[in-house]
């Protein structure tokens, strides 16, 4: 299951040149600074830009060749873009339906009841557009979009016409939406923390090219990493949240047995990843006993790169195989005479996973 696209469009001073081939599964993000030609590449897949010469190709289906050219609402593909482009005059339930009632029964894959479970805005059926927050207008775009049954979600910064609230409370909707609805996506964005949050796959983009495609493990493990550009180094552990102690802590659990405490924060739907910075993460040469920090887990040192500002990074596997980043000064770094290989205690706060 994969897209091709082959494109070479001028624009005025700015050219989109890439030949790509991608794995559709999961979430794709296409990430690069503002301008960089993401949102062309998006439009091209789309159908909304026409470039003679141009070679778009899903599922085997040419949706544009030499002698072919299929209209973007024919691609069955759900779009979804900044500013939601909601019709104003009907109410939710009828925005939703509207793709819907206008498909072939027969193509209908996608029930309105799973869809207001998923995105729960079951609740807001009879209100209009300007009724709704923010977020839970492109909540209702989603479920709009995801109402036409698409092989493909084509998401244009979903997320950055909303305040950090807003966003906070999409973003899980976006990652259940991922992981639930099996319809791979697409999606464009400039922000890291929403890659990490949501990507299975990046490919980075600048001045109008592709520089690279690799898994979002392999990106978070490059020091040099674009991603780390806002927060700083971080790493993303998978499992899934599991109980929740006396203390509200949850527990989140690694399929090879690694245990996190996390501390909730209200209740968001469950997430299938943990983000964690790496200037949260200590390292220990043994387990200590006599210490606030909950999260003791026993590492194997990888890599040690140095950064700027006497500060080290170091890459450390967990028992799961999973790695999971630290950054200490370098003064730590030779206290402890830190070298790759070495047998170490990761310590986490509780309260820095939320
Ligand atoms: N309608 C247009 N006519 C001419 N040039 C355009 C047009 N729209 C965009 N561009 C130019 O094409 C380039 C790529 O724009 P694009 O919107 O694809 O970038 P982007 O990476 O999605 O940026 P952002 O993250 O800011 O949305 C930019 O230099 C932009 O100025």
């Amino acid at each position: 299951m994969s897209l091709h696209i082959a494109v070479d469009w001028r624009r005025g001073d700015f050219a989109l040149k890439c030949q790509v081939d991608l794995e559709t599964d999961g979430v794709t993000a296409l990430f690069g600074r503002s301008g960089c030609g993401k949102t062309s590449l998006l439009r091209v897949v789309a159908g909304l830009e026409r470039v003679p010469g141009t070679r778009v190709r899903f599922r085997g289906v040419d949706w544009q060749s030499d002698r072919d050219f299929v209209r973007p609402e024919q691609r069955c593909i759900g779009l979804v873009f900044q500013e939601h482009s909601l019709l104003p005059h009907l109410d939710v339930k009828h925005n939703l339906l509207y793709g819907w009632r206008r498909m072939p029964a027969g193509q209908r894959r996608v029930a309105l009841k799973s869809v207001l479970e998923l995105l729960e805005i079951g609740n807001l059926l009879e209100r209009r557009i300007h009724q709704l927050s923010g977020g839970q207008r492109q909540r209702v775009a989603l479920g709009r979009a995801l109402l036409r049954s698409p092989d493909l979600l084509l998401l244009d910064e979903p997320l950055a016409a909303l305040d950090t609230q807003a966003k906070r409370e999409i973003l899980p909707f976006l990652d259940r939406l991922a992981r639930e609805s099996e319809v791979p996506m697409l999606l464009v964005t400039h922000a890291p923390d929403e890659v990490q949050r949501l990507a299975d796959r990046v490919v980075f983009m600048s001045d109008g090219r592709v520089d690279e495609i690799c898994s979002l493990q392999k990106a978070m493990t490059r020091a040099d990493s674009p991603l780390f550009a806002d927060d700083g180094p971080a790493s993303i552990l998978h499992g899934m949240l599991s109980s929740v102690d006396e203390y509200e802590s949850q527990v989140f659990e690694t399929g090879g047995g690694v245990q996190l405490f996390l501390q909730m924060t209200g209740s968001s739907p469950v997430s299938s990843r943990v983000r964690i910075k790496a200037r949260d993460v200590s390292l220990a040469l043994d387990d200590p006993a006599k210490i606030s920090i909950r999260n003791h887990l026993p590492v194997v040192i990888e890599r040690l790169h140095e950064l700027p500002g006497q500060r080290v990074l170091a890459s450390v596997r967990l028992n799961d195989g999973q790695v999971l980043m630290s950054e200490i000064t370098s003064w730590s770094a030779q206290q402890l005479q830190l070298s790759p290989g070495m047998q170490v205690w990761a310590l986490i706060k509780s309260a820095a996973l939320v």
